[in-house]
């Protein structure tokens, strides 16, 4: 029986808000007491730039040396900063449910993407945002800016840049909302797989069964497999394919549904495919089964289309 849960974090005001909600959820399934364990990554220094460039792992990397070298029991990351490989030492313990997955445009004078001036400068270091600003509105200009999200709002209130587009999931954390000027539809802006989405990871070996308890209370089934179905698109994809990338998932009823999108770095060509599956039930098995079969199909479809050619590696650095 653990008397003390230690949760390792990031120490960015994003993070400690969502490791403390975690560690709360954690607290009242357990009555254990909670520690925080701040870790300071690579990522909070100058090579926080990385992180941008997708899937690299800068953000997860120093927890989970935390976590296996046992100073924590769990970490609690951004789903999306996670990369998609399985750890060999390290498991997903839950994905609670999943935040507003949607990107948000914060523009100055309650603009929107659309009310924006030709020539406007808007903040993003996301090759998928720049892609997808560039096929809404290929008369502004992307701005490559990096840093955490008051930094980013800030230079949109100094009049440094027009406008930022940020995680809608991150600014509600942050109680950070009404900088918010538009919100974009998941259906035409399709967002990083697994967004709004955070991950509880642990170390593999079960030995804690109040901990395990307390990670199956907090785990959402319906999540899991909407961020596994997303992820795996990503996976299946970076084998042949570095161009960005947005997915989203969801459950509708009997259905599991997929829809993924692969953007030419300028943001002049693209290629989706959308994929649907009922799973027999709702147990975690069989919504995993789905999650695969509708990304499978999805990757296929993609691959098939020429999606590797869509940004030869070399243009996509
Ligand atoms: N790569 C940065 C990052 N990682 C997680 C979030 C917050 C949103 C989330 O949990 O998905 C953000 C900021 C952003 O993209 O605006």
């Amino acid at each position: 029986m653990t008397a003390v849960i230690r949760v390792g974090t990031r120490a960015s005001a994003l993070a400690m808000a969502q490791t403390r909600q975690i560690a709360d959820r954690l607290a009242k399934a357990t009555g254990a007491e909670i520690e925080l364990v701040p870790v300071t990554t690579e990522g909070d220094t100058s090579r926080a730039s990385l992180s941008s460039l997708g899937g690299t792992g800068v953000f997860a990397a120093a927890l989970r040396e935390a976590l296996i070298a046992g100073e924590c029991d769990v970490v609690v990351h951004s789903l999306k900063d996670l990369p998609t490989a399985d750890h060999p030492q390290l498991r997903l313990g839950a994905v609670p449910k999943r935040a507003d997955a949607r990107d948000a445009l914060c523009a100055r004078d309650g603009l929107t993407l659309e009310t924006l001036p030709a020539g406007a400068r808007i903040g993003t270091g996301s090759p998928r945002r720049i892609a997808q600003l560039a096929a809404a509105r290929p008369d502004v200009v992307a701005v490559d800016i990096r840093g955490n999200i008051d930094t980013r709002l800030g230079k949109v209130e100094t009049g440094e840049l027009d406008a930022v587009v940020l995680a809608a999931a991150g600014l509600g954390r942050l109680g950070r909302m009404e900088a918010v000027t538009e919100l974009f539809e998941l259906s035409d802006w399709p967002t990083a797989p697994g967004q709004g989405a955070l991950a509880i990871e642990v170390r593999r070996e079960r030995g804690d069964r109040q901990l395990e308890l307390a990670l199956d209370s907090i785990d959402h089934g319906t999540s899991r497999a909407t961020v596994l179905a997303e992820r795996l698109v990503l996976a299946g994809l970076e084998a042949g394919c570095t161009a960005p990338v947005g997915a989203t998932a969801f459950v509708d009823g009997e259905l599991l549904f997929l829809t993924a999108t692969v953007y030419s770095a300028d943001g002049t060509r693209q290629l989706t495919s959308s994929h649907a599956a009922t799973p027999d039930s709702r147990s975690a098995a069989d919504l995993a089964d789905a999650a695969r079969d509708v990304a499978e199909r999805a990757v296929a479809e993609l691959l098939g289309n020429g999606a590797a050619e869509l940004a030869p590696p070399e243009e996509s650095q």
